[in-house]
C-alpha cells in the first residue's frame, strides 16, 4: 500500500513576537483508504496539522509527501495543483458560494482544473450530489437548504476533481446528531466504499472510536509520537 501521506519531523512555528509553536516533530504515514482521525484537546493543534498536511500551510522544519511528491522545493502554484487534483477539504462551515446553486458550486473545483467539457462538469456535480442524496436540491442555493444539506454539498465539492484524499476539519462540528451521523455515513462510505482515504479533526470521541486509527495531538505534538493503532474490523 503506498503512502498518500507522509510526514518527519513537521514543525511549524509563528515567528511572532514570542514565536507560537503550532505544531512540533510530527512524523506520520497515512496510506490509501484510510478513515483517520486527529483527536486532542483545543489549541493542541489540530487544524495547523491538518492545513499543513493539505498543503494550506508551509512547514517551518520537517519534509512533507504528498502522493508520494515531495513538497518542499514546490512554487505556490505547484501547491495549488495538487490542492486541486489530490486533496478534497471539507470544513466545520461549508463556505459555498451564497449565489450560487448546489451543482454549480461542485462545478467549480471542476472549471478550475479544467479537464472535463462543460456538460461533463455538469452531469457529473449532479450524480456527485445524487450519490449523496441531494438529487431534489441541484438548483438550490445554499440559503435554500438546511445546515445538513449544505455540508453534503461541501462533500460533493471535495469530491469534484476526484481527489484520493479528503481532509476534514470539524466537519459535523456545527451540525445536529442527526445530521451529524449523516455526514459521518457518508465520509465512511467514501472510504470503504469509493476507496478514499479520510483525515478528519474531530471533538467527537464516539465518532473517532468508529475511524480507523486515531492521531491524539497534545501541545502540538502526536501523543507517544507514534500514531495510535487499532486493528481493523474484519
Ligand atoms: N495565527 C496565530 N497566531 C497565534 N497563535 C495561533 C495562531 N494560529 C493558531 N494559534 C495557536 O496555536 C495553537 C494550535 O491551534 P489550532 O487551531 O491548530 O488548534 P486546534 O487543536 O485545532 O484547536 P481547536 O480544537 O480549538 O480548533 C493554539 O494554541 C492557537 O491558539
Amino acid at each position: 500500500m503506498s503512502n498518500l501521506i507522509e510526514a518527519r519531523n513537521l514543525t511549524r512555528i509563528l515567528r511572532e513576537t514570542v514565536p507560537v509553536t503550532l505544531v512540533k516533530n510530527i512524523t506520520l504515514a497515512i496510506g490509501e483508504r484510510e478513515f483517520v482521525a486527529v483527536t486532542g484537546p483545543s489549541g493542541s493543534g489540530k487544524s495547523s496539522l491538518l492545513y499543513l498536511l493539505g498543503l494550506l500551510d508551509r512547514p517551518t522544519e520537517g519534509t512533507l509527501f504528498v502522493a508520494g511528491r515531495e513538497t518542499e522545493g514546490m512554487s505556490e502554484a505547484e501547491r495549488a495543483a495538487i490542492r486541486l487534483s489530490t486533496i478534497g477539504f471539507v470544513f466545520q462551515f461549508h463556505f459555498l458560494l451564497p449565489e450560487f446553486t448546489a451543482r454549480e458550486n461542485v462545478e467549480i473545483p471542476m472549471r478550475r482544473l479544467a479537464k472535463l467539457s462543460r456538460p461533463a462538469m455538469r452531469e457529473r456535480a449532479g450524480e456527485l450530489l445524487r450519490s449523496l442524496g441531494l438529487g431534489d436540491h441541484l438548483d438550490k442555493r445554499p440559503d435554500q437548504m438546511s445546515g445538513g444539506q449544505r455540508q453534503r454539498v461541501a462533500v460533493a465539492r471535495a469530491l469534484a476533481n476526484d481527489p484520493p484524499l479528503i481532509l476534514a476539519d470539524e466537519p459535523t462540528g456545527s451540525l445536529d446528531s442527526r445530521n451529524s451521523e449523516q455526514v459521518f455515513t457518508i465520509l465512511e462510505a467514501l472510504v470503504r466504499e469509493r476507496g478514499k482515504t479520510v483525515v478528519a479533526v474531530t471533538h467527537d470521541l464516539d465518532m473517532a472510536a468508529r475511524m480507523d486509527r486515531r492521531l491524539h495531538l497534545i501541545d502540538g505534538m502526536l501523543d507517544g509520537n507514534l500514531p495510535t493503532e487499532t486493528p481493523k474490523p474484519g
